[in-house]
């Protein structure tokens, strides 16, 4: 078990909120997509539209990329907090703990946050890895090189479903060597104080909800449960952890360039008081200079825009500004005339 330090227990309890009032008889089930089928692309659209979140199989990624990376973040993890906290704080990048930020969210967890960029500078945070400390970014940088694979597949699939040309209208700007992608590993501790609050029906925030600002984010967990995307109905659902699988979700950014088309998924994390989760994240985004708009080969007939243009420098700077809970997107909507 691993020792975090204070802040009051109160502070990490998930706010009540609205129950679940779909029809019992209809639950909705996060879609499963086939990458290795050709009804994929018309399946992930569909997924992007109804739920902005989907779960994918037949992925591609190696498994012993993942496994490594998976052992070598628990390893991390499992050193003293003293050890732990030379990588940090993140400015951006680095060990956080229980702080998510820099505008006052808390969450039980820790994690560290890396540039995506292959030849980003790991030094701060491998000196804590004594023994080959080099074998961390390699296996980081397998796994994200794969990840990176898969996400502009899925973007080249979705393009060429909707029809847009070029086919890699949204992968490109993944790919560019200026891609302003994050990596980040989220660990989870187990909280056994928690336990009795949990039989009274309370829940430990993880990660407090949010959206997330970029384009695709994927990712991989351990066989701990504790993702959770809000539905329509405002309600909560819980998604079943599965570590041979990918979940995809729509970021801001793409919820933009379809003109509100695809929903970026408001999502969380609940704590477990008796067993870790671990999860990796890959956030695909597009360089800081890039215009973010509706797409106007997407605009049908008069369709209007619902967004302002904005840069992705000016989109982040504005997103890291604010809180994790906090509606990213209004401040770039265009008021609608009456
Ligand atoms: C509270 C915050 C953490 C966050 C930056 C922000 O100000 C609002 C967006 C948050 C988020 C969510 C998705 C990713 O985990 C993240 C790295 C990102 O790009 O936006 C985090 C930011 C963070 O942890 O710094
Ligand atoms: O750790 C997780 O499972 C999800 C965390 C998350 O949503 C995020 O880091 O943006
Ligand atoms: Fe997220």
């Amino acid at each position: 078990m691993v020792a975090l330090s204070k802040p009051p227990i109160e502070q990490f309890f998930v706010k009540p909120s609205k129950p679940n009032t779909n029809n019992p008889l209809i639950i909705p089930s996060i879609p499963l997509i086939d990458l290795s089928k050709p009804e994929s692309k018309h399946q992930l659209v569909k997924a992007c539209q109804d739920f902005g979140f989907f779960k994918v199989v037949n992925h591609g990624v190696p498994k012993k990329f993942i496994n490594k990376l998976e052992s070598e973040a628990v390893k991390f993890f499992s050193c003293p907090l003293s050890t732990k906290e030379k990588a940090g704080p993140p400015d951006p990048f680095g060990y956080g703990n229980k702080r998510i930020g820099r505008n006052g969210d808390v969450g039980w967890v820790e994690y560290l946050l890396l540039n995506a960029k292959l030849e980003s500078d790991y030094q701060r945070y491998l000196s804590v890895f004594e023994e080959n400390p080099e074998i961390f970014q390699g296996v980081v940088n397998d796994y994200v090189t794969a990840v990176k694979k898969m996400a502009c597949e899925i973007l080249e699939l979705l393009a060429d479903e909707m029809k847009l040309q070029p086919r890699n209208v949204f992968s490109k700007l993944l790919m560019d060597e200026e891609s302003d992608s994050v990596f980040r590993v989220n660990h989870y501790p187990p909280c056994p104080e928690f336990q009795e609050n949990e039989k009274n029906g309370r829940k430990l925030v993880g990660f407090g909800e949010h959206t997330d600002p970029q384009i695709i984010s994927v990712l991989r967990s351990n066989n701990t449960s504790g993702l959770e995307i809000s539905l329509r109905d405002g309600s909560w659902m819980s998604v079943p952890a599965d570590s041979e699988s990918f979940f995809i979700n729509v970021g801001d950014s793409l919820q933009v360039m379809t003109n509100g088309r695809f929903k970026s998924v408001k999502h969380r994390v609940v704590a477990n008081s008796r067993k870790s989760r671990v999860s990796m994240i890959y956030f695909g985004g597009p360089p800081l200079s890039e215009k973010i708009a509706p797409l106007t080969s997407l605009m049908q007939g008069e369709e209007d825009s619902l967004y302002k243009e904005f840069t992705w420098f000016e989109y982040k700077k504005s997103a890291f500004n604010s809180r994790l809970s906090d509606n990213r997107l209004g401040l770039f909507e265009k008021i609608a005339a009456s």
